[in-house]
């Protein structure tokens, strides 16, 4: 298997057939549901909250909401359907999950996507917790992850789930390579690539995007989405604290198994980081759609498809070429 991630790959592009940027279309299409951007902001507490769910949706981006503030889902999810929006949540795989998913469909509240987040996706908590969404909920479309190999993909597919999450501790805030020595940190996109060749359904790249262009080589490498933490954290609307150091504002982004989300120092996976403040988070997705259509473009398509086919080549740290952003 050949490995590299993504500050390796360079796309090699094809000839325009559009006249303008604007003509590309970066519409994706994730269970029966159709979205502006193949992108959805990492199911954790300093990246997503209601209002933030509620503004993706009404604007036609995905969602995932995270997990962490179990009582309140079941409100959560009235209250999207209730303005006829998708609600999209995330569940653990304990036991009192279980009883979440039949209190759902004892009050027959269907959530559109049901994510089950797990750091460590490949195994029978996982497979036991897809088949009974899809024993209780045959309705909900179920994401299942985190995984790593193609092996894990076909399991978890077999099992039920709808789409899988790939990427074991690519992402900014993560320790698990550190902690433990496992993961796809360092090699996540040639993980994706290992993947979506064995996957009959969607993947979700998770983790380790960024620069825009990350997203186009996602879509290259096998992704149907692209999970993304820190290039959307640290916005004006990010939850979490705020703290101003030498007349710059900075803005907590913490991993979902670190102290700070878990309470106590116990099974720690994740630390916190301090990012600049970046402003309005609808101006970041507006740059990453005009940049995907930008990558369409050069791919010599109109649409997202375009992207999948293009050749590239393997030049090991090349994109930065001692530049910055
Ligand atoms: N994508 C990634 O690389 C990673 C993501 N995360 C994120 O951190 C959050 C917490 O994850 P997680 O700890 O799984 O969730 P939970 O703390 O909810 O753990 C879920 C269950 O799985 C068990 N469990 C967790 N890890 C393992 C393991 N390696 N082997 C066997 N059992 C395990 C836990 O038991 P017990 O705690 O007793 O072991 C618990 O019963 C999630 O949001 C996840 O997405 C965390 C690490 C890596
Ligand atoms: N190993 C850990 N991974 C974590 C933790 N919290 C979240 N995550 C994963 O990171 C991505 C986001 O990655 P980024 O590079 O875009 O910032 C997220 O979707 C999770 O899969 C954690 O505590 N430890």
């Amino acid at each position: 298997m050949k490995v590299f991630d993504y500050e390796d790959v360079q796309l090699i592009p094809n000839k325009c057939i559009v006249s303008s940027r604007s003509e590309c279309d970066t519409t994706v299409s994730l269970g029966g549901h159709e979205f502006r951007l193949p992108v959805v902001p990492a199911n954790m507490q300093t990246i997503i909250d209601e209002t933030i769910a509620e503004k993706l949706a009404s604007n036609g981006y995905f969602y995932i909401m995270h997990r962490f503030k179990e009582a309140e889902r079941i409100g959560f999810i009235k209250n999207m359907q209730s303005k006829g929006l998708i609600a999209s949540i995330s569940v653990g795989v304990k036991p009192l999950e279980y009883s979440f998913i039949e209190e759902l469909a004892a009050k027959k509240i269907t959530p559109e996507f049901i994510t089950i987040d797990i750091a460590h996706g490949h195994s029978n908590a996982v497979i036991q917790m897809i088949q009974h969404i899809k024993c209780y909920l045959p309705d909900s479309f179920v994401i299942a992850g985190n995984v790593g190999t193609p092996e894990a993909v076909r399991e978890l597919e077999n099992a039920g789930a709808d789409a899988t999450k790939v990427g074991i501790g690519p992402g900014k805030v993560c320790i698990t390579k550190i902690k433990t020595g496992f993961g796809t940190g360092g090699w996540q996109l040639a993980a994706l690539r290992w993947c979506a060749k064995a996957a009959r359904k969607p993947i979700i790249a998770d983790g380790g995007i960024r620069t825009n262009g990350d997203v186009a080589k996602s879509i290259r490498f096998g992704g149907t989405m692209v999970m993304i933490g820190s290039l959307f954290a640290g916005h004006e609307e990010s939850p979490g604290e705020t703290k101003e150091e030498n007349g710059i504002l900075y803005k907590e982004y913490f991993g979902s198994a670190s102290e700070y989300q878990k309470g106590e120092k116990k099974n720690v996976e994740g630390k916190k980081i301090w990012l600049e403040h970046k402003g309005k988070f609808a101006d970041t997705l507006i740059e990453m759609q005009q940049d995907l259509q930008s990558s369409i473009s050069y791919a010599g398509g109109k649409d997202l498809e375009a992207i999948r086919k293009v050749d590239y080549v393997i030049v090991k740290n090349s994109i930065f070429n001692g530049d910055t952003i």
